[in-house]
């Protein structure tokens, strides 16, 4: 049982310090010695800052995701690892969900992504894949599966630092079966295809 139930200015402080937690995750691989040290001091003061005195937020800010709770009261936190912006592990997609097509944009990247240098990790790629394609199902059906298979083909390396596209399609339903292609692309280069299937609760 959740004894202070959050409020919305509570979420917008939480969102406010991942924030502040990416840039340091980032900073983290970028700088060193003094530099680092200056960073890393920076970041702590704004979280302070914010902690003393949260008038300096943006008063009118909203939080990505509002305070949630469940039937019996308890505060739901969105802990998705692509899209919530309370995850300091979360890439964070802008998508767009229209029938059986999911159109998601992702970045541009930092570093803590990277796999070769100055490209994504491949597992990011499927991390990506997996979420737009589970989106794009999900949306479809109304309700959640699970990822049974997921088939990738890694075409080009995804660049670190610019803006990636990730889209999905429903391609079939049969049953409980869903499935579901996409790629994603960097520009107009595709640089990863994905193909799988989903499979809904008996
Ligand atoms: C709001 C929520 C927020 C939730 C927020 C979610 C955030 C997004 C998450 C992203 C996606 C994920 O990561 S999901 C997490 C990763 N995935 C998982 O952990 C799943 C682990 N696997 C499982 O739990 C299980 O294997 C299931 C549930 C997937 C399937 O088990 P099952 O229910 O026993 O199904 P089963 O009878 O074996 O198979 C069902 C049907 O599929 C067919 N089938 C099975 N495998 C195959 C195959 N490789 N190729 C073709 N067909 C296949 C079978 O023949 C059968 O066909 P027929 O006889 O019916 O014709």
């Amino acid at each position: 049982m959740d004894a202070t139930p959050e409020t919305t200015a509570d979420s917008v402080l939480a969102e406010f310090a991942a924030g502040i937690c990416r840039r340091m995750a980032e900073g983290l691989l970028e700088h060193t010695g003094g530099e680092l040290r200056s960073f890393l001091s920076a970041e702590s003061a704004r979280l302070q800052a914010a902690l003393a005195d949260p008038a300096t937020l943006e008063p009118a800010e909203q939080p990505h995701d509002p305070p949630r709770f469940s039937r019996k009261g308890h505060v739901v936190i969105n802990t998705n690892p692509v899209t919530s912006h309370r995850n300091v592990l979360a890439p964070l997609l802008t998508e767009k969900l229209e029938d059986d097509r999911a159109v998601a944009t992702v970045g541009p990247l930092p570093r803590q992504y990277q796999g070769p240098r100055g490209m994504l990790h491949g597992g990011y790629v499927g991390v990506l894949l997996d979420q737009v394609l589970w989106d794009v199902v999900f949306h479809r059906l109304g309700h959640a599966s699970f990822t049974r298979t997921l088939n990738l083909t890694y075409e080009s390396p995804v660049p670190l630092g610019e803006e990636l596209t990730v889209e999905g399609r429903v391609t079939k339903i049969d049953g409980r079966k869903t499935f579901a292609e996409g790629e994603l692309r960097s520009g107009d280069t595709v640089c990863a295809r994905a193909e799988g299937l989903w499979v809904s609760p008996r």
